[in-house]
């Protein structure tokens, strides 16, 4: 394959070189060129690409694609420029890789909560239809059975395309993924053809990045716009922003809703810790997931199914035997006071909200709900005195602690979550920075019956203090505790 060939579709404004050289090796990184590559200069929001193009020629970079030409042009590299880089690199990988894409049924699933939950349940409901799938998601990534660590809710252009291309080379036939709102306005989407497309709903996160609420309804908009017409949109249409996501699509559109007319309509009869009893288009089926929230995924999940042609009850019937993902309402009850321990992802203030309010529903009588929670640092800052407001007043007792606080000071962190109290819920909470200690203290303080939700960090492995990551897993060190008090 050419330079030529691979920058079909890319918005060129200049060449230097001839453009007909072989391309071996595409790069989004300095760091990972080597000789033949071609690197992509990006500018990012913390550093420039352009910065390493000298670099990059020193360490054998044949080509170079900019946006903004150096001074000096090398004899013998060639030199594109081009509108955006960040889009080029989406074309690029697209067809170095041979359009991936548009060999598998690729689904692409979008909104402030539930991609992970709704990209999972496809996977795993899928597989058992008997197809061979692959999943891109932020618990982990998926090629059939073998598992890829994921290191992004969606993977930079290279590394998502690759990894699509191994899919479809080991025999995949779908590929549901997530598709984070930072991979849409950053291209790294761009490019790739999707035959679906489903929304969750959209609600307060990323506004450091994204900036203002309109902007991040804009941003996840341009998704569902860019979609072809041979495609499908499903939207949710309880959501207030649902139809909007819809409104300018060319794909055929669909909504899903328990309280509207829609083309895939459910209703929950049972909301327990047994499960969801719920009639979804009339028929009445029995799901291993709790919480009215995973009702709208799994209308979710069902309306794509549908959409892609599978029979209506044998959806169903699959759907019905599957579990959630990984630390989502991910729950032990402890051996002698059964005491609840409920780990949830919950990272967002409409994502507590729900968790906890699912968890009201499934008190049977005057069980006090225990919360550690804590703030990601480096993150949205604004989300941080609304999670701890939202907290306070649907828990008993709560106990404030660090999540992964990156480069931030975990002190500054919890002093930024008490500014969202009033006084009554100054009364219920305490800080207690380290988090073991915190779901120690949590553990602690229940009685039979009791329930304890550790939310925040779900699936993850680790907790990111200072830049390093130690090992960490909230239901093991909850386990670990309940062994404690219960001796
Ligand atoms: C804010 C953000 O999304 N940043 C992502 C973005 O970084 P950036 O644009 O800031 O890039 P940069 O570091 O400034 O570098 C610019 C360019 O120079 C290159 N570079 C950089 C350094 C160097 O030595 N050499 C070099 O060539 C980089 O490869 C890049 O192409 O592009 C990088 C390469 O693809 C990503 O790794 C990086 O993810 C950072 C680590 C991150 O934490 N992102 C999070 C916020 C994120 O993307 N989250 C969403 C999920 C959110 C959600 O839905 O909850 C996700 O999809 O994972
Ligand atoms: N449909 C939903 N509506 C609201 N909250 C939800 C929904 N589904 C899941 N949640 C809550 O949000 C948390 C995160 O869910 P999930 O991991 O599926 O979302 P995500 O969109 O993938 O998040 P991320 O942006 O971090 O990738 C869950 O642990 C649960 O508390
Ligand atoms: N995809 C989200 C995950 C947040 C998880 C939470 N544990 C945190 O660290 O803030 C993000 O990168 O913002
Ligand atoms: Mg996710």
């Amino acid at each position: 394959m050419t330079l030529q060939d691979i920058l079909y579709k890319v918005s060129i404004r200049s060449v230097h070189g001839n453009t007909s050289i072989p391309v071996h090796d595409l790069q989004l990184d300095s760091r990972k060129v080597s000789a033949g590559s071609v690197f992509i200069a990006v500018k990012g929001s913390a550093v420039d690409g352009h910065r390493f193009i000298d670099q990059v020629l020193q360490q054998g970079a044949v080509a170079v694609i900019c946006e903004t030409m150096p001074a000096e042009l090398k004899e013998g590299v060639v030199y594109v420029q081009v509108e955006s880089s960040a889009a080029a690199a989406g074309y690029m990988a697209h067809n170095f890789y041979e359009q991936p894409s548009e060999k598998v049924k690729l689904i692409g699933v979008t909104g402030t909560n539930g991609k992970t939950t709704i990209a999972t349940l496809l996977f795993k409901l899928f597989t058992n239809l008997g197809y061979k799938c692959g999943l891109l998601s932020t618990v982990q990534n998926h090629i059939g059975n073998e598992v890829v660590p994921a290191t992004h809710t969606t993977p930079d252009a290279i590394s998502l395309n690759a990894m699509l291309q191994q899919m479809v080379n080991s025999g995949c036939t779908h590929v549901f993924m997530e598709t984070s709102s930072h991979a849409i306005h950053q291209h790294r989407i761009t490019g790739l053809k999707y035959a679906g497309g489903l929304f969750s709903n959209i609600t307060h996160d990323h506004l450091d990045y994204h900036k203002t609420f309109d902007e991040y309804i804009r941003v996840k908009k341009s998704f569902f716009d860019l979609l072809p017409s041979e495609a499908f949109a499903i939207s949710n249409a309880d959501d207030k922003r649902g139809q909007v996501m819809l409104q300018n699509t060319h794909a055929r559109k669909y909504l899903y809703s328990l309280r509207t007319m829609a083309e895939f309509k459910g209703k929950i009869l049972e909301n327990r810790l047994t499960g969801l009893v719920m009639t979804i288009n009339d028929q009445e089926v029995h799901f291993r997931l709790i919480g009215e929230f995973n009702a709208y995924n799994l209308l979710a999940v069902y309306g794509a199914a549908i959409c892609l042609g599978e029979d209506k009850l044998e959806v169903l019937r699959v759907l019905s035997e599957i579990t959630g993902a990984e630390g989502r309402f991910d729950y032990i009850i402890s051996p002698n006071q059964k005491i609840i321990g409920i780990v949830d992802y919950a990272h967002t203030p409409d994502a507590l909200l729900n968790v906890l309010a699912t968890i009201k529903k499934l008190r049977e009588g005057h069980e006090q709900v225990i919360t550690v929670v804590g703030c990601g640092g480096d993150r949205d800052k604004t989300k941080r005195p609304v999670m701890a407001e939202v907290t306070c007043e649907h828990s008993d007792k709560v106990v404030f602690t660090s999540d992964n606080p990156r480069s931030e000071d975990p002190l500054q962190i919890l002093a930024d979550m008490e500014t969202g109290l009033n006084t009554a819920a100054k009364r219920k909470y305490v800080s207690v920075p380290d988090r073991k200690e915190a779901i120690k203290l949590a553990v602690s303080m229940a009685k039979p019956g009791d329930i304890v939700l550790i939310a925040g960090k779900g699936h993850e492995k680790y907790q990111e203090i200072k830049g390093v990551k130690h090992p960490f897993d909230d239901k093991q060190v909850m386990r670990e505790m309940f062994e404690l008090y219960e001796k």
